[in-house]
């Protein structure tokens, strides 16, 4: 069986490829970054640790690889002949994979009906339908109807915390030991082969948002509160009480919603908000305040992890104030390396946090969300600009 996963990048490399190698599939990860391709093409396999005191390592084998800068033509054809693609290569680059993918599709569907099912493995609500969109859009209406009948895209939920890797061998990957992977088999065709290590459940998204509004919101506040309290990493933000204590209220805000909406049970949820805190924590991980934090316009936009969550507990009379307050982290977090972040400070700059919170979050001035997080906007950049004095008046 063959599978072909685009971005060999961190998550790629140490979770997607892992558990697919192990499944039984020769893997074909796509990926631009050529000098990855071509370790992986010459040596086959890699290895993933766990970042757990035994330092459990597996090697990953059956693995190969080609550029999606410089083979075009070789991942069309690697595509049209594949029983399963995935994707971790962010949900902002979706759309510079998905030519490739579509003239792929319509190699294949010309001339075989063989059933093919297309994950996108990235943090985002409807990943896999957003990714659909984008091929079909690149079809016309005869192979469309065609890929209707036998090319499917399940939505998933990933979850592994995965760092910058920083080794002397590039394949190499230190993963967390925890890992879930939850597709949505309601949108698979019958008779699929089940991927090892994988949940298919018929309703998505209970699963994809207690993953995305409780481990990715804790993790970006932590991010963005831990940027402006001087800390590097996530390990050294969760070190600091008042600031773990700021992360557990958002946590505690996010829960609240979901166990009204999805019906989660109160207690066990606690315990899965306490499970995520210590995995945050884990001493055996380096991760970076920068990485967690990045793009912050794709995590300040509508659908993603606080603007979703705070509006769906504003619409439902709930708390949102911890939210608002990780919102103004990401208004302040000013990393200049990040293009996402560079863009939000240029904004913030020339047209003023109230115009950029709306034209980044949807959310217009008046509205009780946007007008907490200027409040918090405020009084954080205020005490912001207080630490920076007094470092100042020390030197
Ligand atoms: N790292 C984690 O902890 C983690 C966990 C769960 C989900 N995710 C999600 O997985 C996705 C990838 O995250 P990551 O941390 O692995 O990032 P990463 O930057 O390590 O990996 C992304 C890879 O995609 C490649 N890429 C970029 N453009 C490409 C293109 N046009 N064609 C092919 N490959 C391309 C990059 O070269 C890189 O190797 C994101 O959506 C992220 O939110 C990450
Ligand atoms: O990948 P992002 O930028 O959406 O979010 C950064 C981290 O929160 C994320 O990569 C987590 O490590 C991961 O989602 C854990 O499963």
């Amino acid at each position: 069986m063959k599978a072909v996963h685009f971005g060999a990048g961190n998550i790629g490399r140490g979770f997607i490829g892992l558990l697919l190698s192990q499944s039984g599939y020769e893997v074909t990860f796509v990926d631009v970054n050529e000098k990855m391709v071509h370790e992986l093409r010459e040596r086959g396999e890699y290895t993933v640790t766990l970042a757990s005191e035994g330092r459990e390592t597996v090697t990953v084998n059956n693995v190969t690889a080609l550029s999606s800068a410089s083979q075009e033509e070789e991942v069309m054809l690697a595509v049209a002949n594949a029983h399963l693609i995935t994707t971790a290569v962010g949900v902002s680059v979706l759309k510079h994979i998905a030519g490739v993918i579509a003239q792929g599709v319509a190699l294949r569907v010309a001339d075989s009906s063989a059933p093919l099912h297309i994950i996108a493995c990235e943090n985002a609500i409807g990943g896999s339908a957003q990714l659909k969109e984008l091929v079909y859009a690149r079809l016309d209406e005869e192979t469309r109807s065609k890929a209707d009948k036998t090319i499917a895209f399940p939505n998933a939920a990933v979850d592994r915390i995965v760092p910058i890797q920083q080794h002397r061998d590039i394949l190499k990957v230190v993963v967390e030991p925890f890992h879930e992977w939850v597709v949505d088999s309601s949108q698979m065709i019958p008779g699929y082969h089940q991927i090892k290590g994988v949940h298919y459940v018929d309703n998505l998204e209970p699963y994809i948002e207690r993953k995305l509004f409780t481990v990715n919101t804790g993790h970006c506040s932590a991010a963005y509160l831990g940027y402006l309290r001087g800390w590097e990493t996530i390990q050294q933000a969760m070190e600091d009480e008042e600031l773990t204590a700021s992360v557990r209220e958002v946590l505690e805000e996010t829960g609240e919603l979901l166990v009204q909406k999805h019906g989660f049970d109160r207690k066990e949820h606690g315990k899965y908000i306490d499970k995520i805190l210590e995995r945050f924590r884990n001493p055996a991980l380096t991760d970076e305040v920068s990485r967690v934090g990045r793009s912050p316009i794709r995590k300040l936009s509508p659908g993603d992890r606080l603007v979703s969550p705070a509006m769906q507990a504003y619409e439902r009379g709930l708390g949102f104030s911890a939210l608002a307050r990780s919102m103004a982290g990401a208004l302040l977090f000013d990393v200049m390396e990040d293009p996402e972040a560079a863009e939000l400070q240029a904004s913030v700059a020339k047209a003023g946090a109230r115009a950029s919170l709306a034209k980044y979050t949807g959310i217009p001035p008046g509205h009780k969300i946007h007008e907490l997080v200027l409040k918090h906007y405020d009084e954080l950049k205020r005490v912001n600009e207080l630490k920076l004095l007094n470092v100042l008046k020390q030197a």
